[in-house]
């Protein structure tokens, strides 16, 4: 697979003035996105504020609080926007790669009392089906070779850095703890090596 970068536009949030970037996969039509904001004159060896967000509707887009990625995704927007310079990639892996209509299964599996890891299993699934390997084409086609990452899962950084793209520092991303998710935020910690304070914040 080769993502290849499609079109770009400006993109206004309420959390600042972005680049939208479109990437595409040819053979599988899978297509991921980029926001940018100062990458306009390019990086070099600077180390770029970058976020990699795996898709999560619930949460990004409804306000889900079973999990924490809407607040750590407008988070990294604020910081990346504040910082006059940075990235996220958007990565359309929804549910840790197991897709919508898995994701909501292993909620009712929650629901009726197992953990994220052992809903996935019970369901035929990996904990985690994620992969990183289009970080590498969109990364070099934005002309950015080093990353700050914000991130608390020290996976995420072994797997970039696997892939060619250079972390300089894990900058921690700790929001939107609740006490809908506490139950999601402990698995995280005991059971995916996510590092994460012990108390709710
Ligand atoms: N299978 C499954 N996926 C989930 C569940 N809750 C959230 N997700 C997905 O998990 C992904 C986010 O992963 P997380 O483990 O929260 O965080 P991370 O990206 O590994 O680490 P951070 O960079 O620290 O946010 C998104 O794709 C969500 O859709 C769940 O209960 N089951
Ligand atoms: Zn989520």
């Amino acid at each position: 697979m080769a993502f290849e970068f499609v079109a770009a536009s400006r993109l206004p949030t309420r959390f600042g003035e972005f680049s939208i970037h479109a990437f595409q996969d040819s053979e599988s039509g899978k297509e991921h996105v980029a926001l940018t904001v100062g990458l306009e004159t390019p990086p070099g060896d600077e180390p770029v504020l970058a976020r990699i967000h795996s898709e999560c509707l619930t949460g990004d887009g409804f306000g889900s609080l079973r999990c924490d990625c809407g607040p750590q995704l407008e988070a990294a927007m604020r910081r990346v926007s504040e910082a006059g310079r940075g990235v996220i990639l958007y990565l359309r892996q929804e549910g840790r790669g197991i897709g919508l209509v898995n994701k909501i299964r292993a909620y009712a599996l929650q629901d009726a009392g197992a953990d994220t890891v052992e809903a996935n299993e019970q369901l035929g699934f990996g904990a985690d089906l994620r992969e990183y390997a289009m970080c590498e084409d969109m990364l070099r086609h934005l002309g950015v070779r080093r990353v700050r990452l914000l991130t608390n899962n020290p996976k995420k950084v072994e797997a970039l850095q696997a892939h060619g793209i250079d972390v300089a520092e894990r900058v921690p991303l700790v929001t939107g703890i609740n006490p809908f998710n506490e139950g999601y935020m402990q698995t995280k910690t005991d059971k995916m090596g996510h590092m994460l304070p012990t108390e709710a914040t």
